[in-house]
């Protein structure tokens, strides 16, 4: 069970922490994601203590999962934030957050967004475009402030991932262009209301390889040390996030690992290392515990239909990606089968696993894995399904930190025309 840290069986009974899913699922009904703190620390703990003795800010990529107990247990263990959007910025001060700890990417920042993140003298915004760059400046300029940039730059490295995560190919629409940041940086200093800070990069997401990592880093380095020629001060370098976890067979490098080969390749350097993990301080954090509804037999197939589905956990649909399935309460009397285990919504495309063993009876609760990043985050209310509930575990208690969405709250806001 290394995979999943604090989620394991105890007499047959799958638990988080010290408490049986079975537990959760009677108290909380299903759907329900559960998420254990000790996993969300240790985490968090292990990427701040592999930088020990270096200047450096671990920013926690909002994005994989924003539910506001997740930011706030990570604000008050000294975590900075990565944010994409405005609303990203609301939930990590509303957590507590510290705006000196928020760095703010995406390509398609709108004013509004700059001008909330000014007002509260975020630590930097990571510019994507020169279009951005000079709305930004006007943007500050209309606040009479000088806004603190990275550009984020495209080091067209492959990193070796499912295509739509792939952030840092010069194809992709992410970043500026490697061979054009010296001289957007250069150009920057015309700009009276941004002042570079720093320099960054991000190459992909579910990297389970260290070189990618390090071409990129390297890249960087060498166009660090030629700013630095020039001139200009950089004071940190943001190199990401990225780090895979182990779905099933990957083998990701460890935690120590890749901040050890940050650390090595950036050497004697002054500048603060940024890094910017998402799903490496959430994914094995967070499970879906669900209930078998029907099981049904067609042709030459079993189905499993669960009362979760792809609004609640898009990743299979979408990239096609592998969650384990096991089951809540492991039955020793045979009567295994091959099912596809999925989902009440209405697309062929709703599955949450094809072809997996199990012994399954109508009403058994199954625990869909490693869902803690990119999960909740991205569920949506497709075929007016409410959101899932969710719970957090700490040791023997367990805390509701989001309702389940209501009917009310699902259609609030619609209006019937007279
Ligand atoms: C700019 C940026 N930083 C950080 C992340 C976090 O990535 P991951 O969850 O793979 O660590 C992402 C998502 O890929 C991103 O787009
Ligand atoms: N949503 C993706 C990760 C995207 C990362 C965002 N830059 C996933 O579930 O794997």
């Amino acid at each position: 069970m290394s995979g999943f840290p604090s989620f394991g069986y105890q007499n047959s009974g799958l638990c988080s922490e010290s408490v049986q899913l079975d537990f959760i699922a009677r108290k909380f009904g299903t759907p329900c994601y559960v998420y254990s703190r000790a996993a969300l620390v240790a985490a968090y703990q292990e990427f701040d203590a592999a930088f020990a003795g270096r200047d450096h800010l671990v920013c926690y990529a909002v994005k994989a999962n924003s539910s506001l107990a997740i930011l706030n247990l990570f604000a008050r263990l000294g975590s900075g934030f990565d944010i994409v959007s405005g609303g990203e910025l609301r939930r990590v001060l509303k957590a507590g957050g510290d705006p000196q700890k928020i760095v703010f990417s995406g390509v398609g920042k709108q004013p509004d967004e700059m001008r909330a993140a000014l007002a509260i003298d975020i630590l930097c915004f990571n510019v994507e475009s020169e279009a951005e760059l000079q709305v930004l400046n006007q943007v500050a300029g209309e606040m009479n402030k000088i806004a603190p940039v990275s550009l984020r730059v495209n080091p067209d490295v492959d990193a070796k991932t499912h295509p739509y995560i792939s952030t840092g190919l010069k194809e992709n629409k992410f970043g500026i262009p490697f061979d054009e940041a010296e001289s957007l940086y250069a150009s920057s200093r015309d700009f009276s209301n941004v002042r570079v800070t720093g320099l960054d990069c991000h190459i992909g997401s579910q990297l389970t390889e260290l070189a990618p990592f390090i071409e990129a880093c390297r890249k960087m380095l060498g166009l660090l040390d030629r700013l630095q020629t020039q001139g200009l001060q950089i004071d940190h370098l943001d190199l990401g996030g990225g780090l895979g976890i182990r779905y099933s067979a990957e083998n990701p490098p460890l935690v120590g690992q890749y901040v050890d080969a940050l650390r090595a390749c950036v050497g004697q350097r002054k500048q603060r290392i940024l890094i910017e993990p998402g799903r490496a301080l959430v994914g094995n954090a967070g499970i879906l515990l669900t209930r078998v509804e029907y099981l049904k037999h067609t042709g030459d197939k079993n189905f499993a239909i669960v009362d979760a589905a792809m609004n609640d956990l898009m990743r299979p649909a979408l990239y096609d990606a592998y969650h384990e399935i096991l089951p809540v309460n492991v039955k020793n009397d045979g009567g295994i089968k091959t099912y596809q285990v999925v989902g009440p919504v209405c697309e062929t495309g709703d599955f949450l696993g094809h072809d997996r063993d199990l012994a399954l009876s109508q009403g058994d609760l199954l625990a869909i894995m490693s869902v803690g990043a990119y999960g909740m985050s991205m569920s949506s209310n497709y075929n007016t399904r409410p959101r899932a509930a969710e719970v957090m575990v700490d040791g023997d208690q367990v805390h509701l930190i989001r309702e389940r969405e209501s009917m009310e709250q699902l259609m609030a806001g619609e209006k019937i025309l007279p």
